[in-house]
């Protein structure tokens, strides 16, 4: 069968986003790995995969996977692209977009500038909600790795984070440290890392490598982590402006159960076919 698809990406962060309300496809992971490599086949970080909802409040099921064929709970770019894609493919006509993932519900809403802005939900910081394997709560964490000792803060946007604070992220070991901390034992699902340089008490700069695609050039839920760990830990004030290597975005927290509001830009690259094995 002949699969449509629309390639899009946030802040260069790319997606592959396919449209399973009005057609109806299978794809296994060996699948999505094939169609992800960048010499063989589309190529992008994560499929995102639109279904119709299973909950009656929600509008639709947003789906995500990974490079490598893992589904995974969020992903805050991919968000923004999904609420553009539904607009403009008129599965929708809302401005207001109610979604189900499996990290939670998620409300995306498009403004007259065609901006996004994402209601991430509230960070989670307990280390079983990554998980993470810790005795205690903390704002940071000692982590040995390769012989080194890392500080690191953990937090959940419903897909697991650790963040690194770095003087300089120019300089940061992003692509030595980035694989082993992803695998480290301590986090039993893997984990994002990012590694932030703090700019001001409203700047950050981050680099990210997401678990299951490797360093990409924006991360959502990385830069919505990396800000929720500077806010509480004193080092930033919301909002927060996030420069990441494909472009920038902006946070906003009010702190304890509040959502962190994500907001920056979805752009399509262009919709084609292809046949699935
Ligand atoms: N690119 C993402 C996050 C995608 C999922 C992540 N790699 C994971 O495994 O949790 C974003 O923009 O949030």
């Amino acid at each position: 069968m002949l699969l449509h698809f629309t390639k899009m990406h946030g802040l260069g962060n790319d997606f592959m986003v396919v449209d399973l309300v009005t057609q109806r496809a299978r794809i296994e992971a060996e699948e999505i790995r094939r169609l992800a490599d960048r010499r063989f086949g589309i190529g992008f970080d994560q499929l995102l995969v639109v279904e119709p909802p299973r909950d009656p409040d929600m509008d639709f099921r947003y789906r995500i996977y990974n490079a490598d064929g893992s589904e995974v709970e969020n992903c805050g770019n991919g968000a923004r692209c999904f609420a553009r894609f539904v607009r403009d493919k008129r599965l929708t006509h809302k401005r207001q977009i109610r979604v189900e993932t499996a990290g939670g519900p998620l409300v995306l809403d498009v403004h007259d500038d065609e901006q996004v802005s994402v209601d991430m939900g509230a960070p989670r910081f307990a280390p079983p909600s990554l998980p993470f394997e810790a005795d205690e709560d903390r704002l940071r964490h000692t982590l040995e790795v390769d012989g080194e000792t890392l500080e690191i803060a953990v937090a959940s946007m419903g897909n697991p984070h650790a963040v690194i604070k770095v003087d300089s992220v120019d300089q940061a070991p992003v692509e030595r440290l980035g694989p082993l901390v992803e695998h480290h034992p301590r986090f039993p699902k893997r984990v994002n890392v990012g590694f932030m340089q703090v700019v001001s008490s409203h700047e950050i700069r981050l680099r990210v490598f997401e678990r299951g695609s490797g360093e990409t050039l924006a991360c959502g839920t990385g830069a919505c982590a990396a800000v929720a760990c500077g806010i509480r830990q004193g080092l930033l004030e919301s909002p927060v402006t996030v420069h990441l290597p494909g472009g920038s975005l902006t946070i906003r927290w009010e702190g304890g159960e509040r959502p962190l509001i994500m907001t920056g830009p979805a752009e399509r690259v262009f919709d084609g076919r292809i046949p699935l094995r």
